[in-house]
């Protein structure tokens, strides 16, 4: 007999429809807010999101995932768990106390961020070096009782799991991976999470979701053992509390030893996990006293689902498993919230469009289509706006599958060898014995989006904004050369965001009016959505480029951003593969770096800070992945003559295991974060013998602090004891867009001062 089928959600975006958390963080940070008043809103935003999934039906809505930065860092401070810089604690910390985690003070750096597996969230990451882990606030019982308390909800408590925890963090600046160190730190940490479990336990909390991501990175049963200590301890101290062990983002591989752990309830990705999970439980089986919580909509892409499809995948999946939950595949934080603002855009896009309120709905009406209620007016409209959008003739451009299916040899190889070049540019561009230079953005100060703000609204005229927008560049122009920097930018004042931009300007994108997705903290994207063939429809930067240059003498950087990059930071269409799309955007800024070098751009920079963290989790499926992005670089730069010097830049990324691929970039020149991650990327260049230049981070640009010149030198210094001076540029981590003008003055100013001291003991030597 088969059970009733219910609906469950993961994790619900924390911004606010239109962005009042951020509003609210921000307002608290200039101390407009105290806070008192930032509570009581925080609170009224926290409810607003139950009330939605409670209004929407959802039958397991969770609590606790909302957090006031990030929710790893919510678990550090919860279990005292942070920086050793910033102290140790034994009461709750004081909101002021976390933002100086996350965000830094005049004396300490923030920690340490980086990318939350393959999305484009970013995480505080955990330092194990000094751990006295204790229980400071029991988060996931305050806000269960939030929400029973004001709207009776009986919420499931989302908690990152202990193991995960641990192997997103870092002991003396290297990820734990080592099974002693696992244990180790899983023996301190259990404790902690069986008291937190005991008091929801005692409170009569029913369900808690203990989100395990990392299981899905596992290779062999063995690795699972951390996992089912923890699991095992969690139900002897807590036999109450029913566990669903949650996964997401891929397929797990050691199943049958993930399936025999003692939880109530396990949840599986059907949507990432290439086919796998499906193939698994068909194999295998899925074990008859535990609950499947399904994740079959997709909680990492924007599109309405074919709910006919769905509704026949749960059908199969009951066959297996006759209790079940229907859910998103993973938190639906890396989705906007609501369609209901994108109603300009054409019809067929509209409707076919499926942001976090719209994927809930979606649950509701397959869960209703399994549990024998008539849902036929919904699924015969849902099929409607699906073939709607597969037969809009402006979602094809035959001439564009043409030319991707076109592509030869001579389209992936640049004129000469990297050898040859290097003279040919050296003699071109005269640059000095370590060149400075800038990432390509600066400050996007409130006057520049409020310009930008007035020119959207109707209240600037084109010709007005173009003439701001020249007018900065101009002064930032002067402002460089009076610093001294030798490679100068424009600066992007043009740009809202460096991928948002290019969807505005290439055929095959739509620009979103809100749907806004959070990337770090209070900082949001607005990812465009790629629904057809992308096409290049008219030079896109040659204008701010060539105004730049006709400024100055130094050479200015083209600026534009890579295939991949543009790929992973917006939503795409997932009719035709990832490859070919990649390829269709490579073809189109092929055009555009030619057009930039027959302008008289000498150096053109091809950003690719996304490429590292597009890797698929599975090591299995890299090299295919690794493949077509080098393909799609080498598609948009290899155009161009010997002379012309093609630079990339990337950031946030550990760089060691792609090492190959950014040789195979074939970029001229290379710049890379590396200031805040304490020079252990360097080792991984010194080690592959890199032959081409290098830009590397000397200046943090996410810490609003800014370094001395002594330790800018340091930073060059401790380059240069690895990198070969002749290969090394002097400049920031990444762009300088977040930072206010002050801070990038002083800051160049200092940068500019220790390259001409370094150079200076260089030639004393
Ligand atoms: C390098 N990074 C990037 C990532 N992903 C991208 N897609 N782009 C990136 O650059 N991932 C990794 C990192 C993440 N870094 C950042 C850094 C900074 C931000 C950020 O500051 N975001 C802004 C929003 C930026 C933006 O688009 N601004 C618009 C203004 C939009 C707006 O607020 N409009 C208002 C009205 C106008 C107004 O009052 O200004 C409205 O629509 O209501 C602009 O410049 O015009 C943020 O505020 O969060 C993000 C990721
Ligand atoms: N050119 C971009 C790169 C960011 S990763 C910038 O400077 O903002
Ligand atoms: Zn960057």
């Amino acid at each position: 007999m088969l059970e009733t089928v219910k609906t469950s959600n993961l994790g619900y975006p924390r911004l606010g429809e239109k962005r009042e958390w951020k509003q609210l963080l921000e307002s608290y940070w200039r101390h407009e807010i105290d806070d008192h008043q930032f509570e009581i809103a925080a609170k009224r935003l926290r409810l607003l999101n139950l009330q939605k999934q409670l209004a929407f039906g959802v039958t397991h809505i969770p609590v606790a995932d909302n957090s006031n930065y990030d929710h790893v860092l919510d678990t550090m401070a919860a279990f005292n768990l942070v920086p050793e810089r910033f102290g140790s604690y034994d009461r709750p910390l004081h909101l002021s106390e976390y933002f100086a985690v996350a965000r830094g003070t005049d004396k300490n750096v923030p920690a340490d961020m980086t990318k939350w597996f393959n999305t484009n969230y970013h995480y505080t990451v955990p330092e194990f070096d000094h751990t006295q882990p204790r229980l400071l606030d029991n988060r996931w019982l305050r806000y269960w009782q939030e929400a029973k308390d004001a709207l009776h909800i009986d919420g499931k408590p989302v908690i990152l799991g202990p193991v995960s925890l641990i192997k997103l963090g870092k002991i003396n600046g290297t990820y734990v991976t080592e099974a002693d160190h696992i244990n180790t730190l899983l023996d301190q940490l259990l404790p902690i999470y069986g008291e937190v479990f005991q008091q929801l336990a005692a409170a009569g909390v029913s369900w808690v979701q203990l989100d395990e991501p990392t299981l899905v990175q596992l290779t062999h049963a063995n690795e699972v053992l951390p996992y089912q200590k923890m699991a095992a301890y969690l139900h002897r101290v807590a036999p109450t509390i029913n566990i669903v062990l949650q996964t997401y983002f891929d397929a797990i591989d050691p199943f049958e030893a993930v399936m025999k752990m003692p939880v109530q309830a396990i949840g599986l990705d059907f949507v990432h996990d290439h086919g796998e999970n499906l193939k698994h439980i068909q194999q295998i089986g899925f074990p008859k006293d535990k609950i499947l919580a399904a994740g079959i909509i997709d909680g990492h892409n924007i599109w309405a689902s074919d709910l006919r499809e769905k509704v026949q995948l749960t059908k199969t999946l009951q066959g297996y498993a006759p209790k079940i939950w229907l859910q998103p595949s993973n938190s639906l934080l890396h989705v906007p919230i609501t369609t209901k603002y994108e109603a300009a855009c054409d019809d067929s896009i509209y409707h076919a469009l499926a942001f976090a309120d719209e994927k809930i709905k979606e649950l509701g009406i397959i869960a209703k289509a399994c549990n024998q209620q008539d849902v036929t007016k919904a699924l015969t409209k849902n099929q409607q706006a699906l073939n709607h959008l597969k037969l809009a003739p402006f979602r094809h451009h035959p001439n564009v599958k043409a030319r991707v299916n076109a592509l030869d040899e001579s389209q992936f190889k640049r004129k000469s060898d990297y050898h040859t070049r290097q003279k040919i540019q050296a003699a071109a561009l005269k640059l000095p014995f370590l060149p400075t230079t800038t990432i390509g953005s600066f400050p996007q100060s409130a006057t520049v989006r409020a310009k930008r703000a007035a020119w959207r609204q109707g209240k600037l005229t084109d010709q007005a904004y173009d003439t701001f927008i020249a007018s900065e560049i101009k002064r930032w122009i002067r402002l460089q050369e009076r610093i001294g920097l030798d490679v100068l930018v424009h600066g992007e004042f043009e740009r809202t965001d460096m991928v948002e931009y290019f969807g505005q300007k290439l055929g095959g994108f739509l620009a979103t009016k809100n749907g806004w997705v959070q990337s770090y903290g209070s900082r949001a994207v607005r990812p465009p959505v790629i629904y057809g063939d992308v096409y290049y429809q008219e030079p896109i930067t040659v204008d701010k480029s060539v105004y730049a240059q006709s400024l100055t003498d130094k050479p200015v950087k083209g600026m534009i951003t890579a295939p991949l990059t543009i790929i992973n930071w917006s939503f795409v269409r997932d009719d035709i593969t990832r490859a070919t799309v990649q390829n269709q955007i490579a073809l189109a800024l092929r055009e555009e770096v030619l057009n930039l070098e027959q302008a008289g751009i000498k150096i053109i920079q091809v950003d690719e800070p996304a490429l590292r963290e597009g890797l698929p989790l599975k090591v299995r499926h890299w090299q295919a992945y690794l493949d077509a992005a080098v393909a799609a670089f080498k598609i948009t730069t290899t155009g161009v003559q010997d002379q012309t010097q093609i630079h990339t830049h990337m950031c946030y990324s550990d760089f060691d295991d792609i090492i190959d691929t950014i040789t195979n970039l074939d970029a001229d020149v290379i710049s890379i974060e590396t200031a805040r991650s304490r020079g252990e990327i360097i080792a991984a260049f010194e080690q592959t013998h890199y032959t081409k230049q290098i830009g590397l981070g000397v200046y943090d640009i996410h810490a609003t602090r800014v370094p001395s010149i002594s330790e800018i030198e340091a930073n060059i210094q401790r380059g240069l004891q690895v990198i070969n001076p002749k290969q090394f540029w002097v400049n920031p981590d990444c762009g300088l867009k977040t930072r206010t003008e002050e801070q990038v003055i002083i800051a160049l100013t200092r940068l500019q001062a220790a390259r001409d001291r370094v150079v200076l003991k260089h030639q004393e030597a």
